[in-house]
This record gives structure tokens, sequence and C-alpha cells, in this order.
């Protein structure tokens, strides 16, 4: 490889925390000490490279963590990154140390910070997708999606258990605020009635069509999958309007919350962290600058932040085609 064209790189992660992120530490911190390039981790993503939270990483300060969710870096959702005066103390801090390059593993807001962060003081940024949202352009899945869908499955496949014992309707509302990849691939998943996201247009008029059909066919529990940004309504406010119109359904509702972030991650997400975390540092020494490091059909490939953030992966409809012609 030709000279690198960075000598000292800081790695944060960033917004909400995934599965996997810990992995893609451990090897950004591994491949940078491979390639001679000093590197230091920043506490609490922004917030650290606003207030100097620095510390120096080698491969001994990223053993055992392959395995362990969360993040040892800590994460944050830093309101002071928005601003211009918050941004300049970050780079002061960058200064100081010397850094030139800055790998950012988190989502779209961490991406869209980078992006901001490069273009107002020109120092080297790259993005790794750590987010269990799946909601970036330019890799066919992000750092911890698997793992959170596996766990809203299992979940999902436990309050089915109940759910037919006791001939009920359950509403479970799975993680998502602008994002239903998690609602739409555990729904299918899990035999959901209906999946409600964010991406399409519901009506509940389609929805009761489904449990009217699903009577028919004799069938006696039911299970709705809603990712929490859905439009037409909320879990609660769905349960209700469903009693209103099937006055004998037994209804419940589950929210499954923040133990989708958690947990450690599944083979799929470690190899694709290792892959990203190896390939930030590389594409770093290689001179490139505000771009994701990214897994297109098993190979890795190099997306401009603006791109990954504009475009949003996206929702194959399909699967919702497929989920409604099996479901009932
Ligand atoms: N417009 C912006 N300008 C500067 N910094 C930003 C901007 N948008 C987001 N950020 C920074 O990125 C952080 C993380 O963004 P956000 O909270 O949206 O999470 P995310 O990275 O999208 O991850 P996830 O959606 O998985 O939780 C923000 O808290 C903020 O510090
Ligand atoms: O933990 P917080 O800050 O409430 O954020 C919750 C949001 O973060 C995400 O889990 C993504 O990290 C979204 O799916 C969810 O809407
Ligand atoms: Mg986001």
């Amino acid at each position: 490889m030709k000279e690198s064209a960075v000598k000292k790189i800081a790695v944060l992660t960033s917004g909400g925390d995934a599965p996997g992120m810990n992995a893609a530490l451990r090897a950004v911190v591994r491949t940078a000490n491979y390639y001679d390039i000093e590197c230091y981790g920043v506490r609490e993503g922004y917030n650290g490279l606003i207030n100097g939270d620095f510390l120096k990483m080698g491969p001994r300060s990223v053993k055992n963590i392959i395995n362990q969710g969360g993040t040892i870096l800590k994460s944050a959702r830093s309101m002071e990154f928005k601003t211009k005066e918050g941004r300049q103390k970050a780079y002061d801090h960058c200064v100081r140390l010397g850094i030139d390059g800055l790998v950012c593993i988190g989502g779209d807001g961490t991406f869209t910070g980078a992006k901001i962060f490069n273009e107002e003081f020109g120092i080297r940024v790259i993005g790794v997708p750590g987010t269990i949202d799946n909601d970036i352009f330019g890799t066919d899945n992000t750092i911890g999606y698997d793992t959170a869908l596996n766990t809203a499955m299992d979940a999902i496949d436990k309050i089915r258990d109940t759910a037919t014992s006791h001939n009920r309707v359950f509403f479970v509302e799975v993680m998502g605020r602008d994002a239903g990849f998690i609602a739409l691939n555990s729904g299918l998943a899990t035999g959901a009635l209906d999946i409600l996201i964010p991406e399409r247009k519901d009506s509940i008029e389609d929805l009761f069509t489904n449990f009217r059909n699903a009577e028919k066919t004799g069938k006696a529990s039911s299970i709705v999958v809603v990712a929490e940004g859905e439009k037409l309504a909320n879990v609660y406010e769905l349960a209700e309007k469903t009693k209103k119109d099937f006055p004998d359904y037994d209804i419940r509702v589950a929210i499954l919350g923040h133990m989708q972030r958690g947990g450690s991650p599944s083979c799929a997400d470690r190899v694709l962290a290792s892959r990203l975390g190896y390939g930030a540092v590389t594409g770093l020494m290689e001179g490139k600058t505000n771009v994701m490091a990214g897994m297109r059909s098993n190979d890795l490939v190099y997306t401009p932040i603006e791109e990954a953030i504009k475009k949003h992966n996206e929702i194959n409809e399909d699967l919702l085609l497929i989920s409604k012609i099996l479901a009932i």
C-alpha cells in the first residue's frame, strides 16, 4: 500500500447504540494498529469530541468485546454538536491531538454531523453504518439490524404462544421511529396478520378487512406488527379502534422497546462490523473522505455520505404482498 493519507485517527460511536458497535470498534482499533496508525477512542459520541474526552487505544483496549452488546465507548445524542460553536470546540481538540481522520459509527444523524464537520473544517471523516434501523443507503444491512430483528422475532414468537392459547389479538410495536425494516421483516418471519410501517400509507379499513378475512378461514388469534413510527395510529389507538368494530375480540398491546437494541451481536453483525471497521480504516488510509463504508452483495463499497443519508434504503414492497398472502 502506498503511504497512508492519515497518521492519527479517532473513532466514536453515536446515536442509538446497536449490537456490533463494539465489534466495529475492535476492527477499527486493530486495523489501525496493524498499519501503524495511532488510534484514539472518543467517549460518548460527539459530546466527547467537544469535551476532549479521548483515550489512546491499542489492540488490548478492545479485548473481549467482539461479543458484547452496547458500546464500550458509550454513545450520545449531542445537541451541542448541532451548533457551530460545539463543532469548533470539537475541531480544536482534534487539532490539539493531531487527529487527521475520524471514524463515525452510527446512523443517519451521525453521518449528517460528520458530513457537516468535514465540510466546515476539512478533517477527513468516514462513516460506518451502525444502527438497528437499517435506514441507510449504500449497504445491504447496517450493523445491529440483524441482531435486533432476531430479538424482535424471538419476542413475537413468545407473544404468539400466549396469543394462541387465549384466542387473542395482539398489536406489537417494534422499534423504528422513521423506518419499517424491523417491522416488515420480523412481521413476515413471525406470520403476522398485518404489518404497518411508516413508508406505506396504511388504512384502518384494510386492517379490518384482513381481520374479517382471517375470521372466515377460522383464524382464532392474530398478531399485528406495527413500527414505532407508523403514521396511521399508535398501537393503543389501533387497539381501541379495533375493539369498537370487533367488540368480541380480546385485544392486548405489547411494546418491545429498547430490548431490541441490546444483546450480544449475531454472527452476521459481527462479520459485517469487522469488515466495515477494517474498510473504514483502509478507506481513510487511501485518502477517502466524506464517504461511508458499506457492504453490498458481499463487496466492500464506499458511498458518499450525502447519498447514504438522502436516498434511504428502500422497502421491498414484495415482502408486504408475500406476508399478506401467507398470513391467512
Ligand atoms: N444536522 C446535524 N448537525 C450536526 N450534528 C448532527 C446533525 N444531526 C445529527 N447530528 C449528530 O449526530 C447525533 C446522532 O444522530 P441521531 O440522534 O439522529 O442518531 P443516528 O445516528 O441517526 O442513530 P439512530 O437513528 O440509530 O439512533 C446527534 O445527536 C447529533 O450530535
Ligand atoms: O433511545 P432513544 O433515544 O429513545 O431512541 C429511540 C430510537 O432509536 C432507535 O432505536 C434507533 O437507534 C429507533 O428505532 C428509535 O426510534
Ligand atoms: Mg437515525
